[in-house]
């Protein structure tokens, strides 16, 4: 059977070989230049998709179908990252995202889904070595160890393969409720609350993946987004859908969308948090539009060579108008501000035109063009609708209290206003102290002047953290597209953060987005996780508490110690000798200590960074990078410090608490924080 089974990776690999040489000698040649160009660019891709990770196994999984009355055996295919086809067309392999593969991960002993029995494989190195059977058809047994679904020895193992480098794919795997919320239609904008461990960032990428190829055509335009707290998990994710097959999927931080100006300081938390807030968009909104000024007097219109009068009453209206409908609620009526300018230079030049016809004359449609842009026209402009950019407006309002008094009145008050002016005006635009609040300001701004452009879909990681204004900067990359919001109100670390997801997705543009949980915990053992757990009453009341899929005896330690450093460099050491990756968080404020001990000790211990740098073997941690990562085993050095360094201290403990998928080390000095020291404070 194994032999079998060996021979059709075989088989699959070599029509896989077959297909990436037929893609690479396909001739470029289009009808056009802008055709070939196409075509070279989709070729590249497909030979890219075709490429990527060749050390991946052609196939995962098998599905064998219940027979058809009177029939013999059932259907049979392998499952794998992509399809594979012989050189006649038909499937070896299929394509895991295609409707054919759904049974295999939906497929249990209540409901078949048409199965006589799925298969599992299992490789080492490459070689397949192995699989595992659950026979589902009914009679043949209940299918006993599928009603405890998440003992499946291939997922536990996968789950438990030591990890080095970046996230890895889940395809192989994925569970029932994982795969309802990665099929979901393109249509469907869902939030995803989900315990740490769950799988959200894997489910939220593997949907990414099945929109792209079961939406190819309508997503080929708009593209997919993917957006990240910051250039570290970004760097951990972004392998996980080119192993897919997808090289295209855009990966960016919300500093890296919104980077209208050159961020060079940081805010004050109250600062930081009011430019965060919602009502700014309103200040922003009337600074913009208030900067509109009523036509006081006629303008002489030249067209053709002459000039023809248009008076102040039809000025106004025009005026009127426009700014009416810079108010649309429908977003495609909207006019933005840049728009609005121009579009006023036009009524002008088109009025004149009318009147030059009514005296029998025929202006051509250069010359109205040419009535718009001139000098005239341009000047009326200047004073009735001026022309802004993002950052010259935003300058103008941070150094000119009574610009933002008019733009805020009965919004903000004279403190708050006080807290956003510069207390000394900068020289220029380009050497201002912008903050990264100022950038999605700038942004927030240059959405109103133009339209932004817009992708089909867009899914966004850790949406707890996110401001009102980033919100709204991520809803203006949205367009008409659907949206997948990933995270989790006990992570929330930030001054916005929300006890439910209402607001957040208002402020994402898509209220309705039906919430969807998930309580299964496959990153951290039972152990752990119920030690983390114990924060939750405190720092999440009534959100339910993960179960763990796996229990692993040991996994825990809480140690008490009179000084970090020595025990410290003593559980390190003792863990580099063991295979997997290492995290040693700390507050941020003392990493570069942490470093330095490490490395006194002789340890190759590296400060993980916001860029995304590999920080190699073992990382040293500060508590507010860890969101999202994981490692095979994490040290957390002094808790209580990590919750005393800020406001919501007990809910990024809870986060660094999650991070270990197989060894979590508690170094503590003094009592640990209260909700954990709960029949705790031995070593477990
Ligand atoms: N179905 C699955 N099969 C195998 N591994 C899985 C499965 N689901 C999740 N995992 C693994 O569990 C770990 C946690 O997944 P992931 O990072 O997506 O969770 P998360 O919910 O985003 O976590 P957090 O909120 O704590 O950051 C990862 O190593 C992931 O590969």
């Amino acid at each position: 059977m194994l032999a079998a089974e060996r021979a059709h990776l075989d088989r699959a690999a070599g029509c896989l070989a077959e297909m990436r040489v037929a893609a690479s000698a396909v001739t470029d040649a289009g009808v056009d230049s802008w055709a070939s160009e196409r075509l070279g660019a989709a070729r590249a891709r497909r030979l890219a998709a075709l490429a990527a990770d060749p050390g991946v196994p052609p196939f995962f999984g098998r599905t064998d179908a219940l027979p058809a009355a009177g029939a013999g055996a059932g259907e049979t295919f392998h499952i794998g990252r992509r399809h594979v086809r012989d050189a006649a067309g038909d499937p070896v392999v299929i394509d895991w995202r295609a409707p054919m593969s759904r049974p295999f991960y939906q497929a249990s002993a209540t409901d078949p889904h048409g199965l006589a029995r799925r298969r599992r494989f299992g490789f080492s190195g490459g070689e397949l070595t192995g699989y595992e059977d659950e026979v589902l058809e009914a009679g043949d047994g209940p299918g006993e160890f599928l009603r405890e679904e998440h003992s499946s020895r291939v997922l536990l193992r996968e789950i438990e393969r030591p990890r080095s480098g970046p996230m890895r794919d889940i395809v192989a795997t994925i569970q029932p409720d994982q795969d309802d919320i990665v099929r979901a239609p393109l249509a469907a904008s869902l939030c995803v609350q989900g315990a740490p461990g769950t799988g959200k960032t894997a489910v939220g990428l593997h949907r990414a993946a099945y929109l792209l190829y079961t939406h190819g055509g309508q997503l080929a335009r708009t593209g997919v987004l993917v957006v990240g707290p910051n250039r570290a998990f970004l760097r951990y994710i972004e392998q996980v859908l080119p192993t897919l097959g997808e090289v295209d999927v855009a990966q960016a931080t919300v500093a890296e969308l919104t980077a209208r100006v050159p961020v060079r300081a940081a805010d004050s938390a109250a600062a930081g948090e009011l430019k965060g807030d919602a009502r700014l968009a309103e200040v922003l909104r009337r600074a913009l539009w208030g900067e509109i000024a009523k036509p006081v007097d006629d303008v002489l219109v030249p067209l053709a060579g002459r000039r023809y009068r248009v008076p102040v009453e039809r000025l106004k209206r025009a005026v009127d108008d426009l700014r009416r409908r810079g108010r649309a609620a429908e977003d495609q009526q909207l006019l933005h501000y840049a728009a609005g300018r121009e579009r006023l230079a036009m009524l002008l030049a088109e009025d004149a035109r009318r009147q030059k016809e009514a005296a029998g004359g025929s202006p051509t449609d250069a010359e109205t063009r040419r009535g718009a842009r001139s000098a005239e026209v341009r000047e009326f402009c200047d004073r009735v609708w001026p022309a802004w950019d993002a950052a010259g407006l935003l300058f103008a309002l941070w150094s000119d209290a009574d610009r933002l008094a008019r733009a805020a009145r009965g919004v903000l008050d004279a403190d708050e206003q006080a807290l956003l002016r510069w207390p000394v005006v900068p020289r220029s635009v380009r050497s201002a102290p912008w903050t990264p609040a100022d950038a999605v300001l700038a942004d927030e701004l240059a959405g109103l002047l133009e339209r932004t452009a817009g992708h089909g879909h867009v899914v966004v990681d850790e949406a707890q953290d996110l401001s009102p204004m980033q919100c709204r900067a991520i809803a203006r990359r949205l367009g008409a597209g659907s949206l997948t919001v990933l995270g989790d109100l006990a992570q929330g670390t930030s001054p916005w953060s929300p006890a439910d997801w209402a607001r957040t997705l208002a402020d994402l543009g898509r209220p309705a987005a039906a919430v969807t949980p998930l309580t299964t915990g496959y990153r951290v053992p039972a152990e752990v996780l119920d030690f983390a757990n114990r924060l939750l009453p405190v720092i999440a009341p009534g959100l339910p508490a993960a179960t763990a899929v796996r229990s692993e005896p040991g996994s825990l330690a809480v140690r008490p110690v009179a000084a970090l450093a020595g025990p410290l460099a003593d559980v390190v050491a003792d863990l580099v000798e063991r295979p997997g990756s290492i995290g040693v968080v700390c507050a941020d404020a003392v990493a570069d200590e942490v470093v330095a001990l490490l490395g006194a000790a002789g340890l190759p211990a590296a400060r993980l960074t916001d860029d995304g740098e590999d920080p190699g073997r073992v990382a040293v941690v500060p508590a507010t990078l860890a969101k999202g990562l994981e490692f095979d085993a994490v040290v957390v050095a002094d808790p209580a410090a990590i919750v005393a360094a800020e406001r919501r201290g007990l809910h990024r403990l809870y986060v660094v608490l999650t991070r270990a998928v197989s060894t979590l080390v508690v170094l503590h000095r003094g009592d640990l924080p209260a909700p954990l020291s709960r029949d705790a404070g031995q070593p477990v």
